[in-house]
């Protein structure tokens, strides 16, 4: 473990050098890891079998990755430098800008679309230019310090260029044999309470969609070796906003991580349903290119220590420590690219033949506002 201070500098000289990093936080640990790697050399992933870190689109036709075995791997501990800083206000931006109409009309199109009978739920986005003045390290670390249950990160590769995010969506958690996914879907803005709060059929219904599916995407890729396990569904808090969250979990049949991720990504929680038809329109619809948005990231086949007993009176178990392989990715979500100055904000809502094209605008402007409030001081 390094000092904070040796840590960010690090991460400035990779970013000064050109050089792929990426460095990250896992949702409620204060243990902030970075791969640096150590060539300039751009590499990819197709089959998901080496160690590292993966950062991948949405379209599925780009997985960048930072093999472990050619990056420097350094740690440190996260310290919080303020006082917690998330807020329970909320204060809608009603406003009539061009944005707003456009985004209108593209969830109009895909209402009209799913009443057509080609799709039953779709999820548009739209893409938000903010200016700002703060130092990428400096978003990270605000972005560290508004989010302690979200996956934080910083990506930074000469091919994608610098992303940064803070996503409550797990895609999947791999160990030994054993798959842990959930289904996150319907928003509404927190206003103070979690467990009383009331969702509309519309918003059970477009949770129930990406649930059902990923249950039937696991079962037609045969990539549960048997029973696969459901929560029931319940209210979880991802900085200002509240979602309807199922876990599921289950035995994997073999450990072929790239067929578990080919079932699975994308979700209908960021795609629709049916996924072909979604992906479709979006790629033909939406006004601007997704890139990296709404893809995944995170650790591939790390080697993981496994201990059997974490009792300390316990030492003589300390033998029975194994090692075993470990994936734990992340959907790309609530998050920004970074250029001179300026963050590129994604955000987008799922859409079903009861949406309704003005709330769903004030929805990603919800969204909005949970990532942009880390572009100032
Ligand atoms: C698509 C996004 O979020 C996804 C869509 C949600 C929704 O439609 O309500 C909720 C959570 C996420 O699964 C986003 O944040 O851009």
């Amino acid at each position: 473990m390094m000092q904070a201070m040796a840590f960010f500098n690090a991460l400035e000289d990779h970013i000064n050098k050109n050089l792929a990093f990426v460095a990250y936080r896992k949702p409620d640990e204060n243990v902030i890891k970075a791969f640096l790697q150590k060539d300039k050399q751009s590499y990819t992933t197709t089959d998901f079998s080496e160690s590292g870190f993966v950062f991948s689109d949405f379209c599925g036709t780009k997985s960048l990755l930072i093999p472990e075995a050619n990056s420097e791997v350094i740690s440190t501990e996260y310290k919080s430098e303020k006082p917690a800083t998330e807020t329970s206000e909320y204060i809608p931006e009603i406003t009539n800008t061009e944005a707003q109409k456009q985004h209108e009309a593209l969830v109009a199109k895909g209402i009209a679309e799913i009443k057509s009978g080609s799709m039953k739920k779709v999820v548009l986005a739209r893409k938000e230019q903010n200016p700002t003045q703060l130092s990428v390290l400096s978003i990270f670390k605000n972005v560290l310090e508004n989010y302690p249950k979200a996956f934080c990160y910083i990506w930074s590769h000469p091919e994608s260029g610098i992303w940064i995010g803070a996503t409550p969506e797990t895609l999947v958690k791999v160990e030994r044999n054993r798959f842990k996914t959930m289904a996150l879907a319907g928003t509404q803005a927190f206003k103070g309470t979690i467990d009383e709060a009331a969702w509309t059929p519309k918003e059970v219904e477009e949770q129930q969609i990406v649930s059902d599916e990923i249950v039937q995407k696991l079962k037609d890729f045969k990539v549960a070796a048997g029973e696969i396990n459901l929560s029931d569904p319940y209210t979880v808090k991802a900085g200002n906003l509240l979602h309807i969250r199922t876990d599921i979990s289950g035995v994997l049949d073999n450990d072929n991580l790239s067929n578990l991720l080919e079932s699975l990504h994308p979700t209908p929680a960021v795609c629709g349903f049916p996924r072909e038809n979604a992906k479709e329109f979006i790629l033909k619809n939406e006004h601007s290119d997704r890139e990296f948005y709404s893809g995944f990231l995170g650790e591939i086949n790390l080697k993981q220590e496994v201990k059997r007993n974490s009792n300390r009176r316990n030492q003589e178990n300390q033998a029975y420590a194994s090692i075993s392989k470990q994936s734990q990715i992340f959907v790309n979500l609530r998050c920004m690219k970074l250029t001179e100055g300026k963050a590129e904000i994604f955000i987008g809502g799922g859409i079903t033949a009861d949406s309704n094209p003005a709330a769903e605008w004030e929805e990603t402007v919800n969204k909005s506002y949970t990532i942009k409030s880390v572009l100032v001081n």
